[in-house]
């Protein structure tokens, strides 16, 4: 019998891959942290967990900081979005940093998709600077400083979710 309530993840839904290498996203990293330099200075980091610790750790070596804290989401169970939860908030010494509203602090993720992640910690914290490396359209607009536009249907393999495989010719 078929399944009524089969529910295509957020990547099937999305179709088109787009497969990022490690060398690949330290190049992007590095170019976010070009324009990122033209806007700070900033007092820390904070790194949307977990994509965002990667692009964190190269931006804050980039730009000499070392006060890095985290805020803790998870809204994909691997590709299925579920409901936002907050597993952590900002440490109270970095909220003190940013004045209580963010202000001087960077926010770092690796994309914004659907803007859900995005739109939350811009609430937590309205004035702080949120960067991304990747963004697609709908989330787009929650963000200050990105460097690369992918399109809603596209699906983003990050080198840490993904390993070399072998793969078939194209003519058999
Ligand atoms: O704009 P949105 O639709 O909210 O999607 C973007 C968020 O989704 C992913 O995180 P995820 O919750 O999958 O957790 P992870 O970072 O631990 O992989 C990604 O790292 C962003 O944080
Ligand atoms: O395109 C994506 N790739 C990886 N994780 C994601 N989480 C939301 N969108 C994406
Ligand atoms: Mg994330």
């Amino acid at each position: 019998m078929a399944d009524n309530n089969y529910e295509p993840s957020a990547e099937a839904k999305a179709g088109r891959p787009f497969p990022v290498s490690w060398d690949q996203f330290h190049r992007d990293c590095r170019a976010l942290t070009w324009r990122l330099n033209e806007v700070g200075p900033f007092h820390a980091v904070i790194a949307i967990t977990r994509g965002g610790l990667v692009p964190a750790a190269i931006v804050a070596r980039e730009l000499g900081l070392r006060v890095i804290d985290t805020v803790c989401v998870a809204s994909y169970d691997h590709d299925k979005q579920s409901d936002l939860q907050v597993l952590k908030g900002v440490s109270p010494d970095v909220a003190k940093l940013g004045g209580g509203t963010g202000k001087g602090l960077l926010i770092v993720d690796d994309l914004v998709d659907t803007g859900t992640t995005g739109r939350l910690v811009r609430q937590m914290l309205p004035d702080a600077h949120f960067a991304t490396v990747y963004a697609k359209p709908k989330g787009k607009p929650l963000v200050d400083t990105f460097i690369t536009e992918v399109s809603q249907d596209t699906w983003i393999h990050f080198p840490w979710d993904t390993a070399l495989s072998f793969q078939p010719p194209i003519r058999p």
